[in-house]
């Protein structure tokens, strides 16, 4: 392709210090690549990052500071993270979410097209899909999303698909479902000011910080009246990234992929699961639906099958909850892996 970057080029990270770029980094490093993140701190931590990372402190909408990356570290591909990702918040601030996941994003693709950057991995999200009808949810299920942030997502990947098809760029979106658990070494996991994923708040009730956890709604046309989700372990995800980078580095064609395992686990068979690993039983209660939750999303996962040379090697639930369970208890003794992620903030 014209212009396009050599393959064992540096692997630009943005929001490589927040939750699943912190996994992708360390894939990245353990596989011996070259990688610099870009990061603005916002939700992320230094902390997250490996000893040795290079971490350019700034904003992804900040296109002089990412052609002076691009050419100061020689970034051959994007892996674009950065965002912001908390559905109520969204509905509530609909114009911050575009800014920073839309309008910032059309920067970031549009400084890689004026660089002859030509591989990108996207962030995607279900979300993107909205409340479907069938299961599993194949990828071309038709997008629907029904909030702000599924909706600024969707069209990150559409400004993709079509900068794809005007400019030497590939691309590969992956569209994540429910990501959870912690890398097994205990080197990053999830930190979130406010929790609201269902099995970080379990974590939080197990170790204490929390006296109960309620569950959504137990009235859903389900088999338990729980709501089902796919969830997927965080260090399986960050391989899928760079199963994606290998893909597109070998000439691969632009992909818009699922990422879960096709399998899907009700709340209460989480909590459950919760329970069986702790070996207590978890204070819990059911508490109102909360609103826009879909009662059941399960990953069609054929097409990441057969694109990717990719094998999850933690898809099971006992292994995602009882890394998050480590990694919490360990967010509790050891100070230094909450330290904030810069004086000013
Ligand atoms: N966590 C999930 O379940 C989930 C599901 C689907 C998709 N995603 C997507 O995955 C990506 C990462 O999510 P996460 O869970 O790791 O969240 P996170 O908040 O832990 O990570 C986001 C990172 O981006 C940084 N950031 C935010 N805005 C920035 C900006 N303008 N400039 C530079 N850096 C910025 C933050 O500081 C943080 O380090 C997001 O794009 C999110 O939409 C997450
Ligand atoms: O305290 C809690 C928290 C969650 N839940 C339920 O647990 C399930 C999972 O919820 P959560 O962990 O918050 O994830 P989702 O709402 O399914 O959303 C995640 O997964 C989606 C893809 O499936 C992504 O699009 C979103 O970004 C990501 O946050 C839902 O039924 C919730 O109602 C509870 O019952 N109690």
């Amino acid at each position: 392709m014209t212009g396009e970057k050599s393959d064992s080029a540096t692997v630009l990270v943005t929001g490589g210090a927040g939750y699943i770029g912190s996994h992708a980094v360390l894939a990245l490093r353990d596989r011996g690549r070259a990688v610099v993140v870009l990061d603005d701190l916002s939700t992320g931590r230094r902390s997250a990052l490996p000893e040795g990372t290079v971490l350019v402190e700034g904003d992804v909408g900040d296109k002089a500071l990412l052609a002076d990356t691009f050419a100061r570290h020689g970034i051959g591909t994007v892996m674009h993270f950065a965002g912001s990702i908390v559905v109520p918040d969204s509905v509530e601030r609909p114009l911050a979410y575009y800014r920073n996941n839309t309008v910032k994003s059309q920067a970031l693709i549009e400084a890689c097209v004026e660089a002859g950057i030509g591989r990108f991995i996207f962030s995607s999200t279900a979300a993107v899909y909205g409340m479907p009808e069938r299961l599993p949810i194949d990828e071309r299920t038709p997008t629907k999303p029904i909030n702000p942030y599924g909706s600024s997502k969707l069209m990150t990947e559409w400004m993709l698909r079509d900068s794809a098809a005007a400019h030497p760029l590939r691309y590969v979106a992956l569209r994540y479902f429910n990501v959870a658990g912690a890398d097994p070494q205990g080197r990053s996991g999830q930190v979130s000011k406010v929790a609201t994923h269902l099995i970080k708040i379990a974590a939080q009730t197990v170790t204490g910080q929390r006296a109960e956890l309620q569950i959504f709604g137990d009235d859903y046309d389900t088999p338990d009246g729980t709501c089902v989700r796919d969830y997927i372990h965080v260090s399986d995800l960050a391989d899928a990234h760079v199963a994606a980078l290998r893909h597109l580095e070998a000439g691969g064609a632009s992909e818009v992929l699922n990422c879960g395992y096709g399998r899907g686990y009700s709340v209460r068979e989480v909590l459950a699961m919760v329970e069986r690993v702790t070996g207590k039983p978890l204070p819990m209660r059911i508490g109102p639906r909360r609103a826009g939750d879909p009662p059941a999303l399960v990953a069609g996962v054929e097409r990441i099958g057969r694109t990717l040379d990719w094998t999850p090697r933690h898809a099971d639930l006992e292994t995602i909850v009882a890394s998050a369970l480590a990694w919490e208890e360990r967010l509790l003794k050891d100070h230094s892996v909450r330290q904030p992620s810069s004086p000013s903030r």
